[in-house]
């Protein structure tokens, strides 16, 4: 029979539940078991490893190799001269990678960590708080805890099209360490790692084809946004728009995708393809029905606002879920916010709070970036509010004049009486950064007329573009 140990606090998964444990908790026994992520199931998460943090590095790395192309406007010739794909991969992973061995080692070895056992390993519920833990060598061992933490996270989903699988695709788990770029990708899917790989793999010299079911992408941004951001793309890449995939196969050039557009049968080829159609919930991996957890039609496990586990839709006691696994906002600021929240409300039950205060923003780190916060303009109108919306183009900024943008711009929707900031919409560069202004305001319940006239915005900076769409909205 296996042994069972007992501990205070079982936590799941090293991502964004690697920050749980901490001195406040140092009288606790903590068991954190993680299974790791990718192919080399690695400790540290997603963001780290897989997500936020190397797309970023590329997507940075990808906007100076995009520049010289750009730079014939400015009266400059410059040309991209050459891209040493292994040098660009070393360069961030060689970061990357001893942060996350460091983080496994400090975690198993050092004395902060005395009251904490690392597990590496799969959990699975046995029972509403015993877990079944598998090692990778076939290893295996029961543990119960008190309160259980869950942050399990999510992985990426291959759609059932006919051969997709036999093809061996790339996932974003794979595609970031692949060892030589391939002279063209195709990338299924149109949503945020479509687009932001899209532009990694384009500026670096890949033939990129974007393949998107419907006739836009990007289609959780406002629909404005998502139309011009079509466009841009359009004119940068093989767009290919309406097309919907019947089958893939492997051919001796590198990969076919079968599919209908505008009712006809149509081939698309390349050397590679990169599938981004979404990611589950890893609920099925923890076998969450077996502690009777909720979870939702697409696999989420149901918490409350305070991020406690629902079973029959009542709280199950000493059982909380954080991040990918339980959110329907696939973001790692949201997965940090809510272990923060899990980690306060463990160790202060009396006094529980909230995770759902704030309004959730978005960024996308395509060309151009786009951000957005709030409703979209469609949502806004169907609210009942009487709402006020004003664009604000680059071009009409001393600043977009500098950069010569002729395509970006901001829409900001207000109530037509209070000026409260409903939402709000970015595209064009920077994005990611001009969209905190509003983050701030709409969070702290500042409305458009409490921040267009009270303070300086520096002259000629980005920001303008800000100012200028809430003074429209006071007149
Ligand atoms: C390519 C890409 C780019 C992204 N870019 C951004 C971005 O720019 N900005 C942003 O906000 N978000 C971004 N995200 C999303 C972000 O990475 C996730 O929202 C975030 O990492 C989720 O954190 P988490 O802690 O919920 O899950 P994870 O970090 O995935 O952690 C889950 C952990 O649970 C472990 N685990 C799973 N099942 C078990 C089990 N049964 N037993 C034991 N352990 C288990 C895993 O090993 C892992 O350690 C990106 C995602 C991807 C894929
Ligand atoms: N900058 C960021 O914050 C960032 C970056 C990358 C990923 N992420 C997170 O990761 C999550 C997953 O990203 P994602 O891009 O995989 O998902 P997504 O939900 O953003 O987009 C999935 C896309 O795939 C399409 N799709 C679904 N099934 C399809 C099929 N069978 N054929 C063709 N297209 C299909 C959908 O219509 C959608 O356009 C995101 O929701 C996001 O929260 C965030």
């Amino acid at each position: 029979m296996t042994d069972t140990t007992h501990y205070d606090i079982a936590l799941i998964g090293s991502g964004s539940s690697n920050s749980f444990p901490g001195p406040d908790l140092s009288d606790r026994s903590i068991v954190q078991i993680d299974r790791g992520v990718g192919p080399d199931h690695v400790f540290g998460g997603t963001c780290l490893n897989l997500g936020c943090i190397p797309t970023k590095m590329f997507v940075h790395t990808a906007n100076l190799a995009a520049t010289p192309a750009e730079s014939g406007r400015f009266g400059l010739t410059s040309t991209l001269q050459g891209v040493d794909w292994p040098a660009i991969r070393d360069r961030i992973f060689g970061r990357i990678d001893p942060i996350v061995h460091g983080g496994e080692e400090y975690r198993r070895d050092h004395e902060d960590n005395a009251n904490l056992t690392l597990v590496r390993g799969t959990a699975t519920f046995t029972g509403a708080k015993t877990l079944r833990v598998l090692d990778a060598d076939g290893g295996e061992r029961m543990i119960t805890a008190d309160t259980i933490v869950l942050g399990a996270g999510s992985r990426p989903v291959l759609p059932p099209i006919d051969g997709l699988a036999d093809a061996a695709p790339h996932t974003s788990d794979t595609i970031m360490r692949i060892d030589q770029l391939p002279a063209s990708l195709a990338i299924l899917g149109s949503g945020v790692i479509a687009v932001e790989m899209a532009h990694v793999f384009a500026s670096l010299g890949v033939e990129v084809t974007l393949i998107a079911r419907s006739e836009r992408v990007l289609r959780t941004a406002d629909a404005d946004i998502s139309a011009r951001l079509t466009e841009i793309l359009g004119e940068r890449l093989h767009l290919e728009t309406g097309f919907s995939t019947t089958s893939v196969r492997r051919t001796a050039a590198g990969v076919e995708l079968r599919g209908r557009r505008d009712g006809a049968d149509a081939v698309l080829e390349a050397e590679e393809l990169l599938v981004a159609v979404g990611r589950r919930p890893n609920s099925d991996l923890l076998d969450v029905e077996a502690a009777g957890i909720d979870t939702t039609e697409d696999g989420r496990v149901v918490v409350d606002e305070y991020q406690r586990v629902q079973s029959g839709g009542e709280v199950l006691e000493g059982i909380w879920s954080l991040g990918d696994l339980s959110s329907a906002h696939q973001l790692k600021h949201v997965a940090n916010h809510e272990q923060r929240i899990v980690r306060h409300n463990v160790l202060h039950p009396e006094a529980l709070r909230r995770s759902d205060t704030m309004p959730i923003p978005s960024g996308v780190f395509t060309h151009p970036q786009v951000a957005w916060v709030g409703m979209d303009e469609a949502a806004a109108r169907e609210s009942g509010r009487e709402v006020k919306v004003a664009v604000q183009e680059y071009a009409s900024i001393a600043y977009g004049w500098a950069m010569e943008d002729t395509t970006g711009f901001a829409k900001i929707i207000v109530d037509a009486e209070t000026t409260e900031i409903l939402g709000a919409h970015i595209i064009g560069p920077e994005a990611t950064t001009l969209i905190q202004l509003l983050i701030q305001a709409m969070s702290t319940g500042q409305t458009a007329r409490d921040i267009a006239t009270t303070q300086y915005w520096i002259h000629p900076a980005m920001p303008e573009l800000v100012e200028n769409a809430l003074l429209q909205l006071l007149d």
